[in-house]
């Protein structure tokens, strides 16, 4: 059983709060990323306090990608964190900085870099991408080998990315991914982002 991880399309307008809303309620999402590319931190800031309250009234985890201190400043549920984005100091030094807030790390398709992020004190680590995806220009390609050779040595929680949707999404539950990461396929699903949900969660099983 996979549960559903909904992250931001890249760039918001100012209707985003009752899209994400709409998506929030048309089923059950675990978790919430904010992956605002490009954006002044300024901005950052004023989208969290506008879009936190929405995603934590309905008891859905905030993730922040790629700022680990604004994070913690801005009192996020956790971070996400790519190997770039990384503290000098590495997940060590990202998982003091969070003290309790949660902690996920891009692995890519590296077992290496997954078993390094989760005794180091990652929450989860993430793979991919699976697919071929328009959202980002993608520098890794992970196999779906990953997820069951992952889950059937650790507990740490794992996370598929990349080009997911409801009709690919069936292998990657079925290998064991903790979590399903989308954007896409919710955000520019045709018949609008709470439609996107339902269709996820109903091929999710
Ligand atoms: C859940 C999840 N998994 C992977 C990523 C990718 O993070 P990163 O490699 O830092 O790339 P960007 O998202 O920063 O472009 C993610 N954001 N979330
Ligand atoms: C952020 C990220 N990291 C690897 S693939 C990807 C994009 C995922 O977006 P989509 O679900 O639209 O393929
Ligand atoms: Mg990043």
């Amino acid at each position: 059983m996979s549960a559903l991880y909904l992250i931001s399309p890249p760039r918001i307008g100012p209707d985003f709060a009752d899209a994400l809303a709409a998506a929030l309620d048309a089923g059950a999402v675990s978790a919430f990323q904010l992956r605002l590319k490009d954006a002044a931190e300024d901005d950052i800031c004023r989208a969290v306090a506008a879009l936190m309250p929405v995603v934590q009234a309905r008891d859905v985890a905030f993730i922040l990608n790629d700022r680990a201190d604004l994070a913690v400043r801005l009192g996020c549920d956790g971070a996400h964190l790519g190997q770039e984005d990384l503290p000098k100091g590495g997940v060590k030094a990202a998982r003091a900085l969070l003290r309790n807030a949660s902690l996920g790390v891009t692995c890519h398709d590296s077992r290496h870099l997954a078993m390094e992020a989760a005794e180091a004190g990652a929450d989860y680590v993430a793979f991919g991408a699976f697919f071929p995806t328009a959202t980002k220009d993608a520098k890794s390609h992970a196999e779906i080998e990953i997820l069951a050779w992952w889950s059937s040595i650790m507990e740490v929680p794992c996370v598929a990315i990349g080009g997911i949707d409801a009709g690919n999404c069936a292998q990657l539950v079925e290998a064991g991914a903790d979590f399903l990461a989308v954007i896409g396929a919710v955000w520019h699903h045709p018949d609008g982002s709470a439609a996107g949900v339902r269709a996820m969660l109903a091929a999710m099983g």
